[in-house]
Formats: structure tokens, C-alpha cells, sequence
């Protein structure tokens, strides 16, 4: 047994829903390792529980595994917002939300979240920023603004397999090159404070002071 499996049986279940997207994920979507799985998602699921936001910012929605996870941790009067600029993906997606146990608290927006996020007038107490990787600190900057006092933004992906150690990535690397300058602006911006976990290709837990 590898740590992970053992990992993977000490924890919650994560429930046949999850586990029939996960697998409608890997059977007709491309690139379905983007999708959070078991772990991440209880993981997911836990900081919402300790948190208790009553506004979620969700930027890449994909399969809505993640999105789920998140809602699943939600109170009663919480809502999530989440964004997803592919609209190819909306067939697939909309019906796994909208048939889960937690539609009434799902807000599912295709478009860009860089466009949509400023005209709304809403306040978040979570954001999860997983959308593409060279814009990470433009979603920051148009989140941190609309972050409740001592609310929190994760961001996903931010060891980037790896590829953050490199110091001088090619310069066709956009994604290694737009990490790397996210992960050197939170290290130095005294308006958060910051801890990165080296949960599965990393998560930056970040909280607005
Ligand atoms: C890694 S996947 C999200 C996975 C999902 N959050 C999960 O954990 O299961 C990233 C998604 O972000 C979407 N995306 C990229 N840029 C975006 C933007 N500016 N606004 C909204 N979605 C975006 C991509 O199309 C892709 O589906």
C-alpha cells in the first residue's frame, strides 16, 4: 500500500456523488487531473467547516468537484459563486451541480472571472483560485479588495509539480514563470498572511489582515 492509499482510507468517504463525477470526469473530459480529488476535496471541505464563510469565490470551476466539496462544508444561509471561462464545459458541468444535493447553494457563472467577479456586488469570506495559472496574481488583486476582514483565499497548483524550484524557467514556461511571480508577491506582501501546505501539487493558504 502506497502512503497515499493509506492516506486515502483513514479519511472521510467521499461519497458516491463525488466518486461518479470523478469518474465521469476521467471518462469524458480532457485533462482530468485538474479536477480536486478525495483528498483534496475533504481537505476542501474541512477549511469551509473552519472557516465558516457565508460567501464562497470559486475562479475554475471545471468538473464542479471542487465546487461541491466546498458547498458540501457550507451552513444553511452560505452561498458559493463560482466561475468558469470555458463554455464548452457548461454541458458537462451544470448537470452535475444542478442535480447534486447542494444546487440552491451554487451560483454557476461561465465566463472570465477577471470581467465578472467586478460586477458583482458581493463580499467573500473564502476565495479558491484555481483558474489559469499565469493570471494568479491578477485574480489576487481583484479578490483581495472584495475579502471580508480575516477572510481567506487558497490557491491551488502553487508548487506547480515541481517547477517553482527552477530559477530561471524557459520563457516559454508562462505557467511556471506566472507561479513563481504569485508565490514572490505573497511571500513579500505584509497586507496577508501566508502559509503554503504541501498538500497534493501545493496550496497557498492565505488571510487578509
Ligand atoms: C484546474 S481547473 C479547476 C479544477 C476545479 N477547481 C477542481 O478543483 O476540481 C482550472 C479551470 O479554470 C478555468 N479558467 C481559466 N481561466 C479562467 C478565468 N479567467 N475565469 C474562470 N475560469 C477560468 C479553466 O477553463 C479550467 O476549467
Amino acid at each position: 500500500m502506497t502512503i497515499d492509499e493509506y492516506i486515502l482510507r483513514h479519511i472521510d468517504d467521499e461519497g458516491e456523488y463525488l466518486k461518479a463525477l470523478y469518474r465521469d470526469t476521467h471518462i469524458k473530459l480532457l485533462y482530468p487531473r485538474m479536477a480536486s480529488g478525495h483528498l483534496q476535496g475533504r481537505m476542501l471541505k474541512m477549511f469551509v467547516k473552519m472557516i465558516r464563510p457565508r460567501r464562497i469565490l470559486e475562479i475554475g470551476t471545471y468538473s464542479g468537484y471542487s465546487a461541491l466539496c466546498m458547498a458540501e462544508g457550507l451552513a444553511e444561509d452560505g452561498m458559493l459563486y463560482t466561475f468558469e471561462i470555458n463554455d464548452e464545459q457548461e454541458d458537462f458541468t451544470r448537470p452535475w451541480l444542478e442535480n447534486s444535493a447542494y444546487a440552491d447553494k451554487i451560483k454557476f457563472y461561465i465566463g472570465d472571472a477577471l470581467e465578472m467577479i467586478p460586477q458583482l456586488d458581493v463580499t467573500f469570506d473564502l476565495a479558491f483560485v484555481d483558474g489559469d495559472k499565469r493570471k494568479y496574481i491578477e485574480y489576487y488583486e481583484m479578490v483581495l479588495p472584495r475579502l471580508s476582514d480575516g477572510g481567506y483565499i487558497i490557491a491551488d497548483n502553487t508548487l506547480w509539480d515541481g517547477h517553482v524550484l527552477e530559477e530561471q524557467p524557459h520563457r516559454t514556461d508562462l505557467q511556471t514563470i506566472g507561479i513563481k511571480a504569485f508565490n514572490d508577491l505573497i511571500a513579500q506582501d505584509s497586507r496577508v498572511e501566508k502559509v503554503i501546505l504541501p498538500l497534493r501539487d501545493g496550496l497557498t493558504i492565505i488571510r487578509k489582515k
